[in-house]
């Protein structure tokens, strides 16, 4: 499987953002995306999503199969908002989400040990600090049949144990095969990064 961007480009309010990307990521692969605030990255992390159309060029899934035909049956999107009900517990909150992305590798209670939250299932999410939020969310990842993440500022909140953990879990996950797409300021310590340097297109 690739994530696959050719000629690519990004507007909003009708301005243009970012022109014409190319980019090939492939299972194991990292794309790490840089820059200035107001640079483009959340636009481009939207615009491959599919939150927002492309004003121009295409960003597809190659050699996805059957189980993988398009970006929105494989990928999992983390953005600013954790998308978490506060009213429901943290384990509600992910089984909902295992159940809506089809079940990951990860088990729910195996998935808020690895994010350092093991125990505190049952509590709301609305009860969370914002670290643990911003974990519980991450646990989504986990619970998730997603093989391309889609990351934007993830470790925002989190103190420096749980970045480590975070980048450790972002490396099993290319080494397992998947593709991690990061607005990261956090070097992953992958070995198949590239990067990708908005601040340098304006
Ligand atoms: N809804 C919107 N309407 C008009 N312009 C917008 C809108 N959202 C963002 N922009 C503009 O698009 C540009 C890119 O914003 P974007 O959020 O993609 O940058 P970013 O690199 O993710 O920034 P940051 O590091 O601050 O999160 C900025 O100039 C921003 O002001």
């Amino acid at each position: 499987m690739r994530l696959v961007a050719e000629n690519l480009s990004g507007e909003r309010g009708g301005e243009p953002v970012f022109e014409d990307i190319d980019f090939s990521v492939e299972e194991g692969e990292s794309l790490v995306v840089t820059g200035p605030n107001g640079s483009g990255k959340s636009t481009l992390l939207r615009v491959i999503a599919g939150f927002l159309p492309a004003a121009g060029g295409s960003v597809r899934i190659a050699e996805g199969g059957e189980a993988f035909p398009s970006i929105a049956s494989a990928c999992h999107y983390l953005g600013h908002q954790n998308a978490m009900k506060t009213a429901l517990t943290v384990g509600e909150n992910l089984a909902f989400w295992r159940r809506f992305s089809g079940g990951g590798r990860f088990e729910i209670a195996a998935a808020l040990d690895a994010v350092g939250l093991g125990g505190i299932g049952h509590l709301p999410f609305g009860y969370l600090s914002t670290g643990q939020r911003r974990r519980a969310a991450i646990a989504k990842l986990l619970v998730s049949h997603r093989p391309v993440w889609l990351l934007d500022e993830p470790t925002a909140g989190l103190d420096k144990s749980s970045e480590d953990r975070f980048a450790d879990l972002m490396k099993a996950h290319c080494t397992g095969g998947g593709i991690v797409v990061a607005a990261t300021h956090l070097p992953l310590g992958l070995a198949r990064a590239k990067t990708l340097d908005m601040g340098a297109r304006n």
